[in-house]
């Protein structure tokens, strides 16, 4: 098979599917489309789910989520992948193990634990299978302030508790950390980024005051994934990948009754070319 004919970046989603539409596996392909990769995906779990919460969902055998791995692998040339809602200790371990066998390149982590309705979407006995099988492999972590918490059995409450947080999810494994700040109720959301080589940095924007923030950490994970895929260095797709959320939050669109989705093509609009 010629390399040349396989050649535009390709990146692989591996979460749950939202039937709303907003957040998941259909954000994911969003974005992706938004960022010009083109994006496969391996469905772990099918939400029943709109912007007022998640009514059920259940997970794929291992059977078919092995069966979509190794479709991919036998024909697409994928550069970059991420993971979302993985359910339960079980499905990590699926999931880990494929992506041992396969080179699906970097991964990005988004540690999906709790949907903003406050359904959960990965069982407590997965959260110590996360921390040792799969953040070992993790070449970005984007833990919001909850999860950092979960995974790093610490309180985070100011800057100083983001620092430490992601200095322990080194720990793990995990190569780059990025502890997102939109679980806060500062004025400004603050993100704390902290890269192997030790260099640090915040990402601060004003706080949109909406609650339609459905899917905003597939989103941000999302944006990172195919910026990686089109060979962008990992601060510079971290800086991208805020920018890309933080209009897709700003720019509201009026969908559904609770929390509601993201504006994907906000970001195109307001950087035409880019
Ligand atoms: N109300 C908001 N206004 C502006 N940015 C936000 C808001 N809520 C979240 N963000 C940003 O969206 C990204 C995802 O963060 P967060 O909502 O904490 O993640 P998750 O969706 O995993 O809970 C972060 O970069 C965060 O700073
Ligand atoms: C299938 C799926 N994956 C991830 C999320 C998290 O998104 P959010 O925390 O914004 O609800 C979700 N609600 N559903």
């Amino acid at each position: 098979m010629s390399a040349q004919l396989n050649s535009f970046p390709q990146t692989l989603t591996i979460a749950g599917t939202d039937s709303g539409g907003g957040a998941g596996v259909m954000a994911d392909l969003k974005t992706m489309q938004e960022r010009h990769v083109f994006s496969t995906a391996v469905i772990v779990a099918v939400t029943a789910q709109n912007t007022l919460g998640v009514q059920d969902f259940s997970a794929l055998s291992k059977k078919l989520i092995d069966e979509q791995f190794a479709s991919l692998a036998d024909d697409m040339a994928i550069k970059a992948c991420k993971t979302g809602m993985l359910a339960d200790a079980e499905h990590v371990e699926i999931v880990v193990d494929n992506l041992k066998k396969y080179d699906f390149g970097p991964l990005i982590v988004d540690p999906v634990m709790i949907a903003k309705g406050g359904a959960p979407l990965l069982a407590d006995s997965a959260i110590d299978v996360v921390k040792r099988d799969l953040l070992p492999l993790a070449t970005v972590v984007t833990p919001n302030l909850p999860e950092a918490e979960r995974l790093t059995d610490m309180t985070i409450k100011t800057p100083a508790d983001m620092q430490a947080a992601a200095k322990k999810l080194r720990a793990t494994g995990a190569k780059n950390i990025m502890i997102k700040g939109g679980h806060g109720n500062t004025e400004k959301v603050t993100d704390y980024v902290l890269l192997e080589d030790g260099k640090e940095f915040w990402l601060s924007a004003p706080r949109v005051d909406t609650i339609r923030t459905h899917g905003t950490g597939d989103t941000l994970s999302s944006a990172m994934t195919a910026e990686i895929a089109k060979g962008q260095d990992i601060e510079s797709a971290i800086r991208l990948a805020k920018d890309f959320v933080e209009a897709a939050i700003r720019n509201t669109i009026q969908v559904g009754h609770g929390h509601g989705p993201l504006n994907h093509w906000a970001y195109g609009e307001e950087h035409p070319g880019k």
